[in-house]
């Protein structure tokens, strides 16, 4: 079998959809994108094409080597995500062509059913408890919201108050009934991280996301000393050797690399494995559509560490476009209880509506995140 074709769709609500097409009839599907820059990252997945084309699609890791560490430079985010939609796409080839899902092809399940949460709130946190209260009746127990607005670097007890305020209500009005993880997003410096850490220490979250940026990553093991919340990270890490410095200097509880992101599904797996081998929770990160989830859940369903995995169904990003608008078996996609079963199907298990990926990708958006500034005028953490 020989790859023959790539073909990108941008498509609302903000993904890129990769279609690999082979001589032997059998395509898979990727989703290799950066909201907000899909496309740059469609660009880098056309750049890898002189790599990829009469190439042997079954041979993923001289594949995914081969982009890696072809091009010398290599890591980032826009590579590791061109990377990892193709490498999905590999993987879904595979997996139609042998007539197996792919988790098949990982050595089996390790659960028969995974733990999904959903996003309430928003980019400016509101009107959550009305959210949680309706995913609730869906079934949801388990949530993500955003920990702040806009913060400084030095801010004021009164933002740390409001911003707490705001945990209070939730555990006022559900006690231990749901979980909820509160998404810092990078908008907290390490100052106010150790702060709001104390004071939302008395409502027990689940986690706390992104405590502080990526690159303030040695802050994990010193925020970690002073707050029993379990910290997460990782959505703004591309790649296993970003992963082992982070595992090795500490503080981390929860590892959530995306896997449209951090090299696909071949690196993730890895990733899965070295957080183990630290008793690190595996979440990965998934704002994105349905290729991506399910490249998520195939890692998921043979990882032993997987605790939780986030699905972008009712996401506030996703204006214009829903999780499952693009695909054909829906009903693959039911979440019981919060929970979703293994996708059947070979391969990744999504049946893509390519029809209407063509149709919407004639009038694709070019999303872009907010730019936020603080009160003085300068560039605030959006
Ligand atoms: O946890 C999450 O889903 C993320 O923080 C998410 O809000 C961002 O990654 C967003 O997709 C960036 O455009
Ligand atoms: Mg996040």
């Amino acid at each position: 079998m020989k790859i023959t074709k790539l073909t990108t769709y941008r498509l609302a609500p903000r993904w890129l959809f990769l279609k690999i097409e082979t001589d032997a009839g059998v395509a898979g599907w990727g989703e290799p994108v950066i909201e907000g820059k899909a496309r740059t990252v469609e660009a880098a997945v056309h750049e890898f094409e002189p790599y990829l084309i009469g190439r042997d699609p079954a041979r993923i890791n001289d594949l995914w080597q081969t982009m890696y560490r072809g091009g010398f430079y290599r890591g980032g985010a826009i590579l590791m995500s061109a990377i990892a939609g193709i490498d999905q796409a590999l993987w879904d080839i595979k997996g139609k062509a042998l007539g197996v899902p792919v988790y098949e092809l990982l050595g089996g399940l390790v659960r028969d059913r995974m733990k999904t949460y959903s996003w309430v709130g928003g980019d400016r946190p509101a009107d959550v408890i009305a959210g949680i209260r309706r995913l609730r009746e869906g079934g949801f127990d388990t949530f993500k919201l955003n920990g702040s607005e806009e913060m400084g670097l030095i801010d004021s007890a009164a933002k740390v108050d409001a911003a707490v305020a705001r945990i209070a209500e939730i555990r006022a009005a559900f006690g231990q009934t749901i979980e909820f993880g509160i998404d810092f997003h990078g908008r907290i410096g390490a100052p106010m991280a150790k702060v709001m850490l104390r004071e939302l220490e008395p409502y027990r979250p689940l986690f706390v996301e992104e405590p502080v940026l990526a690159e303030q990553d040695e802050s994990y093991a010193r925020l970690a000393q002073h707050t029993s919340i379990p910290l997460a990270a990782g959505e703004r890490m591309y790649s296993r050797f970003e992963f082992k410095r982070v595992f090795a200097a500490g503080g981390l509880a929860i590892a959530q690399p995306d896997l449209s992101h951090a090299g696909g599904i071949s690196e993730c797996l890895k990733i899965a494995g070295m957080a183990e081998a630290h008793d690190i929770a595996f979440a990965p990160h998934c704002p994105l559509g349905p290729v991506a989830l399910a490249a998520c859940l195939a890692v998921d369903f043979v990882s032993h560490n997987a605790v939780l995995q986030e699905q972008s169904m009712g996401i506030h990003y996703n204006q214009g476009g829903e999780l499952l608008d693009y695909v054909r078996n829906r009903t693959d996609f039911h979440i019981e209880g919060g929970y979703i079963r293994p996708l059947p199907g070979p391969g990744l298990g999504v049946e893509v509506d390519e029809e209407r990926v063509i149709a919407a990708s004639r009038s694709a958006p070019d999303w872009r995140n907010p730019l936020w500034r603080h009160a003085d005028g300068s560039v605030a953490e959006w």
